[in-house]
């Protein structure tokens, strides 16, 4: 192992996250931020210059960073993973909202590179995960709502995350497969319903909360983040592990589960 620092690129430098990596990466000896690029211009970010986004192949060329870390938008975050598949450079990715073609892009530069995709990077979003995976298949026949908090800044909807948490709670009940998102009107309960729920308000950096009623009883599993230091420590963790491995698509839980080593 070198004891040279993770030397990262970061994607809109400029953003709530990319700010938030870059103050991350500043506590941290073990990396450096080599290269750091924002579509519209912005001032320095913790002492580090900014360059305008258009000039990502050519930074990435000319300072060859281990990694690139993005959290952007998800036609940007694929131009800059066909980016990094150009230039030979891993990518982590928390960027929420991706369309099926626009995964179908992230995947095929994982063909040329390691590619790393997490819609939450909070080590307690991966537990609250396994426990509703275990809690759902428990309950057989309980209804699961799921509901989303957000600040009222944030774009996609339901969250990433949310996804994440339906695909978990349809994996282990086949038998909830029905979608639902909010409810109005004539709109009674189909038992194969999931309800789904984004409230977007404030300044909330992000809760997920999962109910599983039925048989008189409740269970309400809930994540909250306190700040979105938690999200860019998680993504530098990745960063730490995904530098030097071989190509091919990568999860947080693969970082988790190595020790975050
Ligand atoms: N996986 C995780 O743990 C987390 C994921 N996220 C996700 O990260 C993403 C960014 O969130 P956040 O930082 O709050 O968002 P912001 O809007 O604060 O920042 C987004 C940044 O990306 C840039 N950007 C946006 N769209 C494009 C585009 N089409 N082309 C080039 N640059 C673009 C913006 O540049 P400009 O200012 O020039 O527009 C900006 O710098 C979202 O998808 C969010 O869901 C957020 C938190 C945690
Ligand atoms: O946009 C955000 O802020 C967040 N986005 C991610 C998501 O869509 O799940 C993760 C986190 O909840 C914050």
């Amino acid at each position: 192992m070198s004891d040279e620092p993770v030397s990262i690129a970061v994607t809109g430098a400029g953003g709530r996250m990319g700010r938030e990596v870059i103050s991350a990466a500043a506590d941290r000896d073990a990396v450096a931020v080599a290269v750091a690029v924002n579509r519209t211009e912005v001032d320095p970010v913790a002492g580090v210059e900014v360059d305008p986004a258009d000039r990502l192949g050519e930074l990435l060329a000319a300072d060859s960073p281990d990694v690139l870390v993005d959290f952007t938008g998800p036609e940007s975050a694929v131009a800059y993973a066909e980016a990094c598949a150009a230039a030979g450079v891993p990518m982590v990715t928390g960027t929420t909202g991706f369309d099926a073609d626009q995964l179908t892009r992230l995947r095929a530069a994982s063909e040329s590179v390691p590619v790393l995709k997490a819609s939450n990077f909070a080590r307690g979003v991966a537990a609250l995960r396994r426990a509703v995976r275990e809690a759902v298949a428990a309950l057989p026949g309980y209804d699961v709502e799921l509901t989303e908090t957000h600040h009222n800044a944030k774009r996609d909807a339901p969250s990433g995350t949310a996804k994440s948490i339906l695909d978990d709670v349809e994996s282990v009940r086949e038998d909830l497969d029905e979608r639902v998102h909010g409810r109005e009107g004539d709109a009674p309960r189909d038992p194969g319903e999931i309800g789904v729920h984004a409230r977007r308000a404030g300044d909330v950096t992000g809760e997920h909360e999962v109910l599983v009623a039925g048989n008189r009883e409740t269970l309400e599993l809930t994540h909250r983040a306190g700040d979105r230091g938690v999200f860019a420590e998680g993504a530098l963790d990745a960063a730490d592990w995904l530098a030097g491995r071989d190509p091919g698509w990568y999860a947080f839980g693969d970082v988790l589960d190595a020790g975050g080593d």
